[in-house]
């Protein structure tokens, strides 16, 4: 007997976003545990701090899904990255509205240097994000690093579309300075430059009495946020970045998109190929979209548990929800058994999933 629970999640419930697993039926412990497996895929180069990316995937009936919460984020924050999983793994996505969606490489904070070759990884695309503010990078020195590399991107990609995101690593006086000198280079937007909602409004309008009214786009603002459409409704942004797996599956981001009202931006939370598959689900899936999205991420790994990686090819990738004009990502047996993480890895991770999955019963 099918067991269907409405679970009011204190985070959704509010202003129309449906509550996580909204009318889903959450599979037990022991169903989600069969067949998950914890990989480990080493990067080219050190992203968020990280060279080594662990997730867990699992098996459902609708296809493979992937559960991979940053090893810091708590029981609460993990049941969202959950709620995704299950979505993909145990439900499946609504229908997609287009076949193929476009894709951004993502530049790392390396040294100028080494920018062609991140950026040779993921081929010809239309948008380059770069990313700066990098932690104990954020002074002068740092901002000159970032603008150097800024500078170099649009060197080799005159043509593309050029964004770049700080992750809230600067304060108010640095990046409204760094945004004007960055704006030289032509800019689309600029990813979540400050902390906070009042942060990113002020910054916004500071940067408007300048001259130099860069748009701004709001990430944390949206998934760390215990409501993801405040920073929509105080008009602190012109974007919204939307992640599947921080805001609790496609279904679950694709209200929250159409409740902010702002163009949104569909990126990865550097996901392996199986994680993607739900990312270009959601882009492949909303009204409109207007921008790259962030998920060609796969490309800053050295090996990705899939048979076919999913990699951005021609600067697009190929949806695969119904009607697929590609199969969703099956990982390949013997690239599972290469970066099958140890078995302490596997135990914490049980562990995490377990902690989640309570959350998930609770509420
Ligand atoms: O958007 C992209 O191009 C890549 C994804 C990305 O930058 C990212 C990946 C993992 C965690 C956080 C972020 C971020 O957008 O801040
Ligand atoms: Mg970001």
């Amino acid at each position: 007997m099918t067991e269907y629970r409405n679970l009011q999640n204190p985070h959704g419930a509010q202003d129309g976003i449906s509550p996580l697993l909204d009318g889903t039926r959450l599979p037990e412990l022991d169903e989600l545990l069969e067949g998950a497996v914890v990989v480990a895929q080493p990067m080219h180069t050190r992203f968020r701090g990280v060279t080594v990316r662990e997730a867990m995937l699992l098996h459902g009936p609708a296809g493979w899904a992937e559960f991979s919460p940053f090893a810091e984020y708590g029981p609460e924050e993990s049941s969202r990255w959950l709620a995704a999983a299950i979505e993909a793994g145990w439900q499946g996505w609504p229908a997609p509205v287009r076949d193929s969606v476009p894709v951004n490489a993502t530049v790392p904070a390396v040294a100028a240097a080494d920018v062609g070759r991140v950026l040779d990884s993921f081929g010809e695309v239309p948008a380059v994000k770069v990313k700066v503010a990098e932690a104990g990078r954020t002074g002068p020195e740092g901002v000159t690093e970032d603008v150097a590399r800024v500078a170099e991107v649009r060197r080799l990609r005159p043509g593309a579309a050029l964004r770049i995101d700080a992750n809230q690593g600067w304060d108010h006086a640095t990046a409204l300075a760094a945004l004007q000198r960055l704006a030289e280079h032509g800019l689309e937007y600029a990813e979540q430059p400050v902390a906070g909602i009042a942060g990113l409004a002020r910054l916004r309008e500071a940067l408007h009495a300048a001259g130099t009214p860069v748009r701004i786009a709001a990430d944390e603002s949206v998934r760390k946020e215990t409501d993801p459409l405040a920073v929509a409704r105080a008009g602190a942004a012109d974007l919204v970045v939307v992640k599947v797996q921080p805001l609790g599956g496609v279904r679950r981001a694709l209200g929250i998109v159409g409740a902010a009202g702002l163009d949104a931006v569909v990126s990865s939370a550097l996901d392996t190929s199986v994680g993607i598959a739900a990312g270009v689900a959601l882009a492949a899936s909303l009204p409109a979209l207007p921008y790259a999205c962030g998920l060609g991420t796969v490309a800053l790994f050295t090996e990705d548990v899939a048979i076919r990686p999913w990699i951005p090819d021609g600067g697009r990738l190929a949806s695969s929800s119904s009607g697929a004009s590609r199969a969703r990502p099956v990982p390949d047996p013997a690239a599972l058994a290469r970066l099958r993480a140890d078995e302490d890895r596997q135990q914490w991770w049980r562990q995490r999933l377990m902690q989640a999955h309570g959350v998930l019963s609770a509420t």
